[in-house]
């Protein structure tokens, strides 16, 4: 069964282990590991999470330039994720520079998976057009990234599910599409533009979908991951 990535977004381990405790302790979960709590508690948060037995989705979107991105991706080779990513806005040179550093950074032959963030889900059109002075649509542009995120030799991608479809016909058939702004019909959207319910997600064809709020902040969590869970994989 495809597993839902569950985003930790939260202020501390503390946190973290109380929301973990309504999860049967022999459950390997899929987690996010992003800015908010690795800011807070380093990289032992990572070392930690993997000794519990799940699987890390290390989500610090790079952006710097080249010699930054590649010695920082060595750094995090290290630390044994599945996955982890960087902002295609960054250029194809950073790309390249960042998968490099991962590859010479991994104990294994086997480098984490390495994705781009597209345009973030939080974006619109409209602001996408304004803020960041882009003249295409927004779908263009996402496709855009993707193409030049795979000819840079990266993994995938992070969109919104809706520009999956576009992202398929030009990108080769195992290009992951990693999707946040995850929505059941029954959640608050927050401050997400472009969301998609699980199931929808997976008939349009995401790899991954990527859920925080609306687990987390459940007063049921486990019951909350179920049933995104079946959702996700009934479709
Ligand atoms: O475009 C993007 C890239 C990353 N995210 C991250 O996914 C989760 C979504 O959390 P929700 O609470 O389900 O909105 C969050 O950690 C973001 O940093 C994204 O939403 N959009």
């Amino acid at each position: 069964m495809n597993r839902p990535i569950i985003a930790l977004d939260f202020k501390n381990k503390t946190e973290i282990e109380n929301f973990l405790a309504h999860f049967p302790q022999d459950e390997q979960l899929y987690v996010k590991v992003g800015m908010e709590i690795f800011y807070k508690e380093g990289p032992q948060i990572v070392t930690w999470l993997k000794s519990l037995g799940h699987d890390i989705f290390l989500d610090l979107k790079l952006h710097d330039i080249p010699n930054t991105v590649y010695s920082a991706m060595k750094n995090i080779a290290g630390l044994g994720v599945a996955m982890t990513n960087v902002h295609a806005a960054g250029g194809m040179e950073m790309m390249k520079a960042a998968r490099k550093g991962l590859e010479e950074g991994s104990l294994s032959a086997n480098r984490p998976r390495l994705i781009a963030v597209t345009q973030l889900t939080s974006t619109s059109e409209t602001e996408m057009q304004h803020d960041q002075m882009i003249q295409t649509s927004l779908i263009e542009n996402v496709v855009h990234y993707a193409q030049i995120t795979e000819q840079s030799g990266l993994d995938g991608v992070v969109c919104s599910a809706l520009e999956v479809k576009e992202i398929r016909a030009m990108t080769q058939a195992d290009f992951i599409c990693l999707t946040p702004g995850i929505r059941p019909l029954e959640s608050a959207v927050g401050d997400q533009k472009r969301v998609v319910t699980p199931a929808k997600a997976k008939t349009i064809g995401s790899t991954y979908i990527v859920v925080g709020r609306p687990i987390t902040q459940s007063k049921t969590p486990y019951q909350s991951y179920l049933k995104i869970k079946k959702e996700w994989n009934d479709e």
